[in-house]
C-alpha cells in the first residue's frame, strides 16, 4: 500500500509482463506508480505532474528512450532516470551514462536491485530539490558507430557497466582476466569513449621490457644516466601526459620500478633516471593483468600498497568459455574484419558456428579471432563447415592442464600429457603436435627479440621467410610482442 505523500514513479515500458512486475515490486515498497507505454504518453505524464524517479525502457513503439531523454533532462533536472535495456551493448551503456542515468540495468535485471536503486534514486532526488542535477554532460557522441567490444552475454554486461561509470573521471582501472580476453580493448574503449580521448594512449607491456629498463622506459632518463644513455629519452609517462596509460602485465613488474611507479602514483610527479627535476603528470592509469595479484602479493613478489592504488575501479573480463552466447557474434565481426583486411569473404555454416562454439578457446577472443582469420585465408569454398574447420585448424592446440599421474617431467612428460588430453582426427596428430609445441616456440622467441622477425629467426635456426609462414599459419601475432618497447 501506498502511503501518503510516498514518492512516485514514472514506468515507462512497452512490455506489460514486465511492467507489472515491476509495478507490484515498488508499489510493495511505497511507491506510487504511474505506467506509461510511449514516448509520447511519458511526456504528457511529465507535462502534468513530477516524478521523484523516472525509469525508462530504451526500445518503445514511438522511438527510442534515450535518444529523447534530452528534452526530459532539460525540463526536468532533478529527476534521476534509471534505464533499462534489452539492447545490451556497451553503446546502451554509454549513451545511459552520457544521458546521465542514474542507473543502468541490462536486461534480464535482479527485481531487487532494481527496487534498491530506485530507492536510492529517490532519497537522492529528494535530498538534492527540484533545481539539482543540471550539470551538463561531456561525455562523446552516442552514434554507437565503431564500438570495439563485441558480445552481448550477461557476463559482458557488468562490463560494460562498469566501463559507462569510469568514462566521467580519472579514477585508476585495473582489469583483469585470462589472456586475450580483451583486456586491452577495454583500455582502449575507456580511453576513447572517456573525456581523455582527444590526448594520447600510451600502451607499455610491463613483462616484454628487460627489468634494467623498465624504469627509464616508464620515466625517461637525462642524457649519461647509465651505460647506453646517449641522450636524453622522455618516458611513457610524459608521453602519455593529458591521456591515458596503459600498464599490461603488470603483475610481472619488478619490485624497483613497483617501488617508483607507486611513488608516481601517489605524488602525480615523476623524476627521469639520472635527473633532479620533479614533472608533473596528468595521466589517467589502466593497469591490466592475467595473474591473480593477491597470491603474488602474499608471495612478496607485488606490493600490496600498489595493488590498492591500481585496484581503486576493478574490471574483471570474463573467459570467453563462460561467455559462449558470444562465441556466433565474435566469429561473424571477425569474419567481416578479415574482409576489411583484404581476406576472401567467407560464410561459416551453422555447424561450423556449433563446432566453434564447443570449443575450449584457452587462448579466448585473441585465439578466436586468429582462427577466424585462419579460416578465411585457407578455406577452399565461401562456405566454411566443420571439415574445413578440422582440416585447417585441428583440435585444441594448448595442452590441458589436468595432471597426469607418475607424469614425466620436461618436453617429454608435457607431450604425453597433452597426448592423453587430446582426440585428434585420423592423420592430423603429427601436425597437431607440432603446430601445439611450434606455436609457444616462435612467441617465445619473438618475446626474447621485442617481435624482431629477424632475430627471431636467427634465434630459432630456420629461414626468415620460413618463420613468417609459420607465424601466419599458426596464428601468431608479433605484433605482440614488438609493441610498447
Ligand atoms: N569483446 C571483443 N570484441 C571484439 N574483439 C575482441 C573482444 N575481446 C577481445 N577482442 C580481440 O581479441 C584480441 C585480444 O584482445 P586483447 O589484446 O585486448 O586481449 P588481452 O586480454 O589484453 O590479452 P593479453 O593478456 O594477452 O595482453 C584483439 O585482437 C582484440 O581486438
Amino acid at each position: 500500500m501506498a502511503r501518503q505523500n510516498a514518492p512516485s514513479i514514472l514506468l515507462v515500458e512497452d512490455d506489460r509482463a514486465i511492467a507489472t512486475v515491476i509495478s507490484a515490486a515498488l508499489e510493495d515498497e511505497g511507491f506510487v506508480i504511474r505506467h506509461c507505454f510511449s514516448i509520447a504518453e511519458r511526456d504528457a505524464a511529465l507535462a502534468e505532474a513530477s516524478f521523484a524517479v523516472m525509469v525508462t525502457d530504451v526500445l518503445l513503439e514511438d522511438g527510442d528512450g534515450l535518444a529523447s531523454l534530452d528534452a526530459v533532462r532539460a525540463a526536468v533536472p532533478a529527476m534521476p532516470v534509471i534505464v533499462l535495456s534489452a539492447q545490451n551493448t556497451l553503446d546502451t551503456a554509454v549513451r545511459a551514462s552520457d544521458s546521465e542515468a542514474f542507473e543502468y540495468f541490462p536486461k534480464p535485471f535482479d527485481l531487487d536491485q532494481l527496487v534498491q536503486a530506485v530507492g536510492k534514486a529517490a532519497g537522492a532526488s529528494a535530498r538534492r530539490g527540484p533545481d539539482a542535477g543540471t550539470q551538463e554532460s561531456e561525455t562523446p557522441g552516442s552514434d554507437g558507430e565503431g564500438l570495439p567490444l563485441v558480445g552481448r552475454s550477461q557476463a559482458m554486461q557488468g562490463v560494460y557497466r562498469m566501463i559507462a561509470r569510469v568514462l566521467r573521471n580519472d579514477l585508476t582501472v585495473l582489469v583483469t582476466g585470462e589472456s586475450g580476453t580483451g583486456k586491452e580493448l577495454v583500455a582502449e574503449a575507456i580511453h576513447q569513449l572517456g573525456s581523455r580521448s582527444t590526448g594520447p594512449f600510451v600502451a607499455v607491456n610491463t613483462a616484454a621490457i628487460p627489468s634494467d629498463l623498465i624504469e627509464s622506459e616508464l620515466f625517461g632518463h637525462e642524457k649519461g644516466a647509465f651505460t647506453g644513455a646517449i641522450a636524453q629519452a622522455i618516458g611513457k609517462f610524459e608521453q602519455a601526459n593529458g591521456g591515458t596509460l596503459f600498464l599490461d602485465e603488470i603483475g610481472d613488474m619488478p619490485s624497483e620500478a613497483q617501488t617508483r611507479l607507486l611513488r608516481a602514483l601517489q605524488s602525480g610527479r615523476i623524476r627521469r633516471v639520472g635527473g633532479r627535476q620533479e614533472i608533473a603528470v596528468s595521466v589517467r592509469i589502466i593497469a591490466a593483468t592475467n595473474r591473480d595479484l593477491v597470491p603474488l602479493i602474499e608471495q612478496g613478489a607485488f606490493r600490496e600498497d600498489l595493488y590498492y592504488r591500481l585496484n581503486v575501479v576493478p574490471i574483471q573480463l570474463p573467459p570467453l568459455r563462460d561467455r559462449r552466447e558470444d562465441i556466433v557474434v565474435l566469429a561473424q565481426h571477425f569474419l567481416a574484419q578479415a574482409v576489411e583486411d583484404g581476406l576472401p569473404r567467407r560464410r561459416l555454416s551453422a555447424d561450423a558456428l556449433a563446432m566453434l562454439e564447443a570449443r575450449q578457446w584457452r587462448g579466448n577472443v585473441r585465439e578466436l579471432r586468429n582462427v577466424i582469420y585462419r579460416l578465411a585465408l585457407m578455406a577452399q569454398g565461401e562456405v566454411i563447415d566443420p571439415a574445413a574447420i578440422s582440416e585447417i585448424v585441428g583440435a585444441e592446440t594448448a595442452p590441458a592442464s589436468a595432471p597426469v599421474a607418475n607424469a614425466e617431467p620436461g618436453l617429454a612428460g608435457a607431450l604425453d600429457r597433452w597426448l592423453a588430453s587430446e582426440d585428434p582426427p585420423e592423420g592430423l596428430l603429427h601436425a597437431q603436435a607440432i603446430a601445439a609445441f611450434e606455436k609457444p616456440l616462435i612467441e617465445h622467441a619473438l618475446k626474447r627479440t621485442r617481435g624482431n622477425q629477424l632475430r627471431a629467426a636467427k634465434l630459432l635456426g630456420i629461414n626468415r621467410n620460413t618463420l613468417r609462414k609459420r607465424i601466419v599459419e599458426l596464428g601468431v601475432e608479433p605484433e605482440r610482442f614488438a609493441r610498447s618497447v
